[in-house]
């Protein structure tokens, strides 16, 4: 039986927690160059947690700049059981109010400029994500949530563009019409992808800052009003993850729905084609089934 350690990713206005007992701010090395930042480790309630700032402390890295990779690969070779994200996110519904969380389950993904995968040429995997998150993480993030107090909503597909600019209003139009999203940010693809990729339990906390351009009596998205919003959204996603651990418990079972062995039957490559500095590269994500 392994332990559980449950990894928060905070997204914009999210760049630490507290009440870790024991914390410690670790810096990783990962063969996919360096994290966002260092690492926050420490335990709560008994359980492992770690904390990583997608963006940096101090909001350094643009959507199309978060080293992905690299921060999936240093969660997991920390010892990472279950990543959450915790991300701020625009609503294309009248009733997914600005104050609302979200705890997504679909994602569409318009990003284009970004590594999505760890394999590549020398070792070629193939993992589902018809079911991007994990509904057992899914489900005790939304336990949190309304444990706390704070209005959550059960399911939703994330539009994720690549940004650093917001949508026009045709594609807010578009994204909400005809192709049924309910939320839009800018960092979850190819965040979640990576994170199957990795064997990892992810699960998508999305609190919505504002509606996007669609709506009538809202007009254009407007960055000074997004950051207010965006604190009182910071301190109820610290008080639903201080509220995880009892949920998730200390001891890691095997996940139900088998996000830790996505690798099984995924990799195409026969072993003796297999590049050797890619297997190398591969270690802390896939060495349970490259090298076990
Ligand atoms: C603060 S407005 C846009 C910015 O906020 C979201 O970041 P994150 O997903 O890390 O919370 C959005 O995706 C954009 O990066
Ligand atoms: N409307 C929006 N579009 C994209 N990313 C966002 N993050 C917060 N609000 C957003």
């Amino acid at each position: 039986m392994t332990d559980t350690m449950i990894a928060v990713i905070g997204g914009s206005g999210l760049y630490e927690i507290d009440g870790l007992e024991g914390a410690t701010w670790q810096s990783v090395e990962t063969p996919w160059g360096a994290p966002s930042d260092q690492i926050l480790t420490g335990t709560l309630g008994g359980v492992k947690m770690a904390f990583l700032p997608r963006h940096g402390r101090g909001h350094v890295h643009s959507p199309s700049t978060v080293p992905y990779r690299a921060n999936i690969d240093a969660l997991k070779r920390l010892g990472a059981t279950d990543v959450i994200s915790v991300s701020a996110c625009g609503s294309f519904r009248e009733e997914m109010k600005p104050g609302d969380f979200v705890v997504v389950d679909q994602f569409i993904d318009r990003t284009f400029a970004r590594e999505k995968s760890f394999f590549g040429t020398g070792c070629v995997a193939h993992v589902s994500v018809a079911h991007p998150t994990c509904a057992r993480l899914s489900e005790a993030c939304l336990k949190a949530g309304w444990d706390a107090g704070i209005t959550m909503h059960d399911g939703g597909t994330y539009l994720a563009m690549e940004g650093p600019q917001f949508s026009t209003l045709a594609e807010s139009k578009m994204y909400r019409e005809s192709w049924g999203a309910d939320v839009i940010g800018m960092t979850n693809m190819p965040e979640a992808k990576l994170a199957r990729e990795a064997e990892l339990c992810y699960a998508s906390v999305a609190m919505i800052t504002d509606y996007d351009s669609w709506h009538p009596d809202h007009g254009e998205v407007d960055v000074t009003e997004i950051i207010a919003t965006l604190m009182g959204n910071a301190d109820k996603g610290r008080a639903l993850v201080a509220r995880l651990p009892r949920l998730l418990g200390a001891e890691r079972h095997p996940c139900p729905h088998g996000c830790d062995r996505a690798l099984e039957y995924a990799i195409l490559t026969a072993p003796d084609a297999r590049d050797a500095a890619m297997v190398a590269k591969l270690d802390a994500v896939a060495g349970r089934v490259l090298n076990g």
